[in-house]
């Protein structure tokens, strides 16, 4: 039963939904830069994100001890699942995996993970406590799994830049939601987030607006020919979700700031199919 637990502790630690969900979209990236022909590289790119993507999660929970003790009690650390020094060694574990996974892969995708691991190092004691830096940084780290996916395979080619950046612009949208929830916790570390700048309202209707422009700027892959029906069919809802909880988030962010991560992964799917159907069509 302890070990059950303990074992829970490290995969709630690396948020292994989110990890695998970060290596489906570097799968997308490759996959919409026609590269599925290099499955070595594919494997590997997809490796090194969700290990990365494990191990910024791992560390990020083990400098935000303290906050969560405040803001999240039941997670890992501050609950006594695993102890900090446990979570600082798997996250060490999980970027030594990521970089021996992105070693061998082409000049520039090894310049995005190394780019990548540095900022995911950083970003919770130098990017996190600054107004947008920390918010912005996520958006990015989250759409470069698209430009990571596809430099695995060769060129990055101006479909990956609309991914990337549907991507990190709806991220940022729902950091800042994300950020309005955590105010009481962030304002007694210290933390200087954009809704303890400027203010909740101001912060939400920021990340409204920035949802909005992501929102339609989502049929750009119909109109650049990328994707097709079966995208649309899904990116629809996708948007409405993603956009309605934002909105939400002036009334509850944090029910918001779920049901926006329920509306990207839908997102998420919805590039699956957009590039599948083009392959089976
Ligand atoms: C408008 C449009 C079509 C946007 C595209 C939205 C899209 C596909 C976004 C990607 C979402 C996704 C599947 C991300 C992978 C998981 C990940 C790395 C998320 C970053 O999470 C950072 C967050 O702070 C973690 O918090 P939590 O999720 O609460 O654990
Ligand atoms: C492509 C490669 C090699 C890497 C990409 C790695 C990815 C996708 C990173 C996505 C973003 C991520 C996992 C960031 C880690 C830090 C993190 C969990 C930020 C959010 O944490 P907080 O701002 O503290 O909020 P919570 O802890 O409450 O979620
Ligand atoms: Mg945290």
């Amino acid at each position: 039963m302890a070990a059950t637990r303990t074992l829970g502790g490290y995969l709630e630690l690396a948020r292994v939904g989110n990890a695998v969900a970060a290596g489906v979209l570097t799968f997308v990236g490759a996959f919409v830069a026609g590269g599925l022909g290099s499955v070595g590289a594919v494997a590997l790119a997809v490796v090194a994100t969700v290990a990365a993507t494990g191990a910024g999660n791992a560390v990020n929970d083990y400098f935000d001890r303290d906050i969560d003790a405040v803001n999240r009690p039941d997670r890992p650390i501050p609950s006594g699942r695993v102890s900090a020094r446990a979570a600082a060694a798997f996250a060490a574990a999980l970027f030594l995996a990521a970089v021996v996974a992105a070693v061998s892969l082409p000049p520039l995708a090894l310049a995005i993970a190394v780019a990548n691991l540095s900022a995911l190092v950083a970003y919770t004691q130098l990017f996190k406590g600054l107004p947008a830096v920390g918010n912005l940084v996520v958006a990015y780290l989250t759409g470069s799994t698209f430009l990571f996916g596809a430099a695995a395979v060769g060129p990055i080619a101006p479909p990956t830049w609309t991914l990337f950046g549907l991507a990190a612009t709806a991220t940022f949208a729902r950091e800042v939601v994300k950020d309005v929830e955590d105010v009481a916790g962030d304002r007694e570390e210290g933390l200087r987030t954009l809704p303890i700048v400027v203010g909740e309202r101001a912060a939400l209707s920021l990340a409204t607006v920035v949802m909005a422009a992501a929102t339609l700027a989502s049929a750009l892959p119909v109109v650049g020919g990328t994707f097709g029906l079966a995208y649309l069919a899904l990116v629809v809802p996708a948007d409405a979700t993603m956009l309605g909880a934002t909105v939400w988030g002036f009334r509850d962010p944090s029910t918001a700031q779920t049901w926006i991560k329920r509306g990207t992964f839908l997102a998420a799917a919805a590039f699956v199919a957009g590039r599948a159907a083009t392959v089976i069509a």
